[in-house]
């Protein structure tokens, strides 16, 4: 039977370097999306709870992922949501990840992703460690994949998760301007070329740095279907953005052009 998922994006602002203040932000959001939309599941932005303060990141990471955890379980079943939970920094074993956690509407944890490519022109790899794994999960039967932010820059590894059958991309992000062309080219094409949806989110608002200086992100949290048509997609302002996800048209775009059964893969030769 076909599966309808509603889906909901949180294009929030996050306050640099206060967690407490980004959680009490959350808390309202995810209670907001329910209200307006009763949506199946709901995203939210990377990143959140810490912003971009990765010199005090060591003392503001959620230690364990433990207070995020429980946050996020404990709306998931009040809410009867599922929450790709975008992303945290948490510490474990002493080492800082950039983490996605994923919850069912049970409340029960059902992944955790940690950002694969970290992004050089914002020191991610000077703080961070990144994580080694694809992020592949189910939820309602539905297959899912998860990349973050900088992820969706490496068409090869967004394949790889493809031919893993996934149906239904997500993206946390903390994508800033100048490049919105970037963000809406790079989505778009990863939608068209591995026929899936793409669901996309994004925090707006201004952060100043420990440098004193301003970076502006610009929202645009998007949802592509699997011929790459835009479904719905924010502008600059704080915004839910929502739509809804007919699972069958990915086997139906796959089944119609077909891409994968077409591959000639003895003759990609990706190593350098
Ligand atoms: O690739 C980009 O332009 C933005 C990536 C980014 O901001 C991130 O990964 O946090």
């Amino acid at each position: 039977m076909n599966k309808m998922w509603n889906v909901c994006a949180i294009q929030m602002n996050i306050r640099i370097g206060e967690p407490e203040r980004n959680v009490d932000e959350v808390i309202k959001q995810i209670e907001a999306a329910v209200a307006a939309h009763q949506p199946d599941v709901i995203v939210l932005p990377e990143m959140w709870n810490t912003g971009y303060a990765l010199d005090r990141v060591h003392e503001l990471a959620d230690e364990g992922g433990k207070q995020t955890l429980q946050l996020l379980t404990e709306l998931a079943s009040l809410h009867h949501v599922h929450i790709v939970g975008g992303s945290v920094a948490i510490k474990e074993d002493g080492q800082i990840r950039n983490r996605s956690y994923v919850v069912s509407k049970e409340g029960k944890l059902i992944y955790s992703y940690d950002k694969a490519h970290l992004f050089k022109l914002m020191d991610e790899h000077v703080y961070l460690h990144s994580g080694n794994e694809l992020g592949i999960f189910e939820l309602d039967g539905v297959k899912c994949g998860i990349i973050i932010c900088y992820d969706l820059r490496f068409p090869e590894y967004i394949r790889s998760l493809a031919l893993q059958q996934i149906e239904v991309l997500f993206v946390p992000a903390q994508w800033p301007n100048p490049r919105l062309h970037h963000w809406k080219t790079l989505l778009t094409a990863r939608a068209i070329e591995n026929q899936m949806y793409v669901v996309a989110c994004n925090r707006m608002g201004t952060s100043i740095g420990s440098d004193g200086k301003p970076t502006s992100f610009f929202g645009h949290s998007t949802i592509i279907d699997p011929w790459g048509e835009l479904i719905a997609e924010g502008d600059d302002q704080e915004r839910l953005v929502h739509g809804e996800l007919s699972i069958s048209l990915v086997q139906e775009v796959r089944s119609r052009i077909p891409v994968f059964e077409d591959r000639r893969e003895s003759l990609y030769r990706l190593q350098k």
